[in-house]
């Protein structure tokens, strides 16, 4: 199993979707939406505009969801995930409240569930892919890509995001690493992350081996 990580908008589904034409590949991209639509209430949309009033109530769902992704049986050798539930926790929950916007008590109740998931299910991984780009890229592409609920997102948030990521996987001062990580710079032009999936395509694959 292998796990695409990166900040907002630096690539992930196009990759998924490149390595989606490989045969007896699984691609399972981010539930997001279902985190933009729970029986007509929008979550992701209400974080953004109140982060303390509903950040905890779109990391929950966002934890419920990825942990549903993480115990689908695998249908094909290789499967190949957009993010996971370590991310939701060691980023996003860790960046709203370490920015002040998630209360304690709300962080307290969140952490407890993720240490009673990793604790009592098998949350397999392989390998991690680490698509690293600097914010501003980020940034250029999330305007472009132009998701309403996004449209409040300043670089600094991206920066946040980033240096979360960058702490965990690259100088390993956060949290500990489940896996192996493949770091692919992910700033280039569309033809070149092409060139560059072709390049780690046996590293990738064979992770599992
Ligand atoms: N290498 C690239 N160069 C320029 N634009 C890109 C590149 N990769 C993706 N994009 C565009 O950037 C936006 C975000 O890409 P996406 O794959 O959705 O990112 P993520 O899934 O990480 O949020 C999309 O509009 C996509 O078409
Ligand atoms: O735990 C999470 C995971 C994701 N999000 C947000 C960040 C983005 O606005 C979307 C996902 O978009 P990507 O383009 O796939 O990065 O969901 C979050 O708030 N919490």
């Amino acid at each position: 199993q292998i796990w695409i990580e990166g900040n907002i908008a630096s690539g992930k589904t196009t990759c998924l979707e490149y390595f989606s034409k490989t045969s007896d590949i699984e691609v399972l991209t981010e539930p997001v939406s279902k985190w933009r639509n729970v029986q007509g209430c929008n979550p992701l949309g209400l974080m953004y505009q109140d982060p303390s009033r509903w950040g905890l109530t779109l990391q929950t769902y966002v934890q419920l969801t990825m942990l549903d992704r993480h115990v689908l049986p695998m249908s094909t050798p290789v499967r190949m995930m957009e993010r996971s539930i370590y991310s939701a926790k060691y980023i996003f929950a860790e960046n709203l409240y370490k920015s002040g916007k998630m209360p304690e008590v709300d962080f307290a109740v969140l952490s407890e569930w993720f240490e009673w998931i990793i604790k009592n299910i098998a949350i397999p991984v392989d390998l991690i892919v680490y698509l690293q780009t600097s914010p501003q890229t980020c940034y250029e592409r999330l305007k472009q890509r132009c998701r309403d609920e996004e449209k409040v997102i300043p670089l600094e948030y991206l920066e946040s995001i980033h240096n979360l990521y960058e702490d965990w996987l690259i100088h390993h001062k956060s949290f500990e690493v489940p896996a192996p990580v493949l770091v692919i710079p992910a700033d280039h032009d569309l033809k070149k992350m092409l060139h560059q999936y072709e390049e780690n395509r046996e590293k990738i694959l064979m992770a599992h081996c």
